[in-house]
Formats: structure tokens, sequence, C-alpha cells
């Protein structure tokens, strides 16, 4: 990706912050996810009184796309901090983790933490979870084909 569009992510999760909705937790964060249809979903942090509901800004992001019939992204940029103040960077959550498992590669979906438009780090899904569980592993083994599906198996 070229710096100029990881520029454009960051920006864009940023301009999310305004529109996160936390006045429990006060903790807003921001979420810019690029297809590989080069379209970009917003996202942004909702939460309820009930506490539970609440949807990550990642989240958001991804359901946006999906539901549009977007199922192949390439990136995703996250911001945030408490009352919108960017102090830190902003790792997904498990359950995002979990939510990008399902439809973005490991090994090349790339999470961009941002503090700002010249601080920022990318890491691949696959450093946020190793030994993750995917739609692979629900997938039946080739008669002939017998290939793990893990990297390292410590079952035997
Ligand atoms: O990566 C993260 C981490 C937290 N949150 C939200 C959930 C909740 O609204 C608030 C505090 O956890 O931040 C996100 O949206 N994304
Ligand atoms: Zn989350």
């Amino acid at each position: 990706m070229t710096e100029r569009k990881i520029k454009e992510l960051i920006e864009i999760a940023i301009g999310q912050l305004a529109y996160s909705y936390t006045p429990y937790s006060h903790f807003r964060v921001g979420a810019a996810l690029l297809g590989k249809n080069g379209m970009i979903y917003t996202g942004c942090n909702i939460e309820n009184a009930a506490y539970t509901p609440t949807n990550c800004a990642e989240r958001t992001a991804l359901f946006k796309a999906v539901s549009e019939g977007v199922h192949d992204f390439e990136a995703i940029c996250i911001v945030g901090g408490p009352n919108g103040r960017i102090e830190d960077f902003t790792p997904p959550c498990g359950v995002c983790r979990q939510v990008m498992m399902e439809f973005c590669l490991p090994e090349e979906f790339q999470i961009i933490l941002a503090k700002g438009t010249e601080d920022y780090r990318i890491f691949k899904l696959k450093d946020f979870m190793p030994m993750g569980f995917g739609p692979g592993n629900l997938e039946e083994r080739q008669e002939k084909n017998e290939t793990a599906k893990t990297d390292i198996c410590y079952c035997n």
C-alpha cells in the first residue's frame, strides 16, 4: 500500500471519532476499512445503556461492508482514545480479531494502528491471531491431502 493511501485511511479513521457514540466509556474509536475493490468503509464504536450490545468501530466498518456484499479486504486503520484524544495505539479487541478472521487473510490483511498521520505501525492479522480459528478450520480434510490447517500442532 502506498504511504498516501495509509495517510488517507488514518485521516478517515480520525474523522470517525466525531461520530463515535460513547456516553459510558467516553473512549472514542474510529476505523477505516479498505476493500480490495478500492472502497473505504468507515466505522465508529456505538455503545449501549445495556453495555453488552456495544459494537466496536472495527466491526461497524466490517459489517457495513459485508451488508453491501463486500467480503474481500486489504487493510483496516484504527484510532482511538479517551474523549477522542489519541494518546496511544488502539489495538482491536478479541471479538473484532475473530470477526476479521472470518473475512480477511491472516498473512495478508494489514492492521494499521495510528496516533496520527505521521505516527503509525502496520501489523498483519496473523500477528494478532497466532493459532487463530477461521473458516478453514471447519473444512473437511481432503482424503489425499491431509495437510494440517495450523502451523504448529501441540496434540501429538
Ligand atoms: O479496538 C477497539 C477497542 C475498544 N473499542 C470500543 C468499545 C467500547 O465502546 C470502548 C471501550 O472499550 O471502545 C473499539 O471500538 N475498538
Ligand atoms: Zn472490538
